[in-house]
């Protein structure tokens, strides 16, 4: 086929998410609104990369946005990644986690969200939208300094 007459390839979606970890280990995880996509279940707080932006400052936004705290980027460490399944017609998203240990401010829940302090071990007791269930997977053993 020519490529004039094929549809406009729909582009990657990148989206950020962070474990923030405080000194006991423990990850703090966002449960969405019920009136959002997703809502109800439990996620890492972030969210999508906007054009032209880079994904720590996308990272960086999103938390101020979601949880009212600052961090830095030169803090933020990447630790794995997961991918909807790549089908015609779908658009492609990935969805990059990183950990962080430092913050500044006091935690606040936006409208009609809820926060919550967990073991890694819990975190397979939550509902979680499918692509942060890899993703918890993935900290578990990290923070467990399994393989
Ligand atoms: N965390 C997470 N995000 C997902 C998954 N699957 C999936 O399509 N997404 C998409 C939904 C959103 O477009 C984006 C997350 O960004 P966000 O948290 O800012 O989403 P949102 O609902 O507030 O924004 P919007 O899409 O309504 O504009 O990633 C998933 O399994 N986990």
């Amino acid at each position: 086929m020519k490529v004039s007459a094929m549809a406009a390839p729909p582009t990657l979606l990148t989206v950020v998410a962070l474990a923030l970890l405080d000194d006991a280990d423990r990850v703090l995880m966002q449960r969405r609104p019920e009136s959002r996509a997703h809502g109800g279940l439990w996620e890492f707080p972030g969210g999508k990369v906007e054009p032209g932006e880079g994904p720590a400052a996308a990272l960086v936004r999103e938390i101020a946005e979601e949880l009212s705290i600052t961090i830095d980027a030169a803090d933020l460490v990447p630790l794995t990644f997961a991918a909807n399944p790549e089908r015609e017609g779908t658009r492609p998203l990935v969805l990059l986690l990183y950990t962080c240990r430092r913050w500044t401010g006091s935690l606040v829940p936006e409208d009609g969200a809820q926060l919550q302090w967990l073991e890694s071990e819990a975190l397979s007791a939550l509902s979680m939208p499918p692509l942060d269930v890899p993703l918890a997977a993935a900290l578990r053993r990290h923070l467990k300094n399994l393989p």
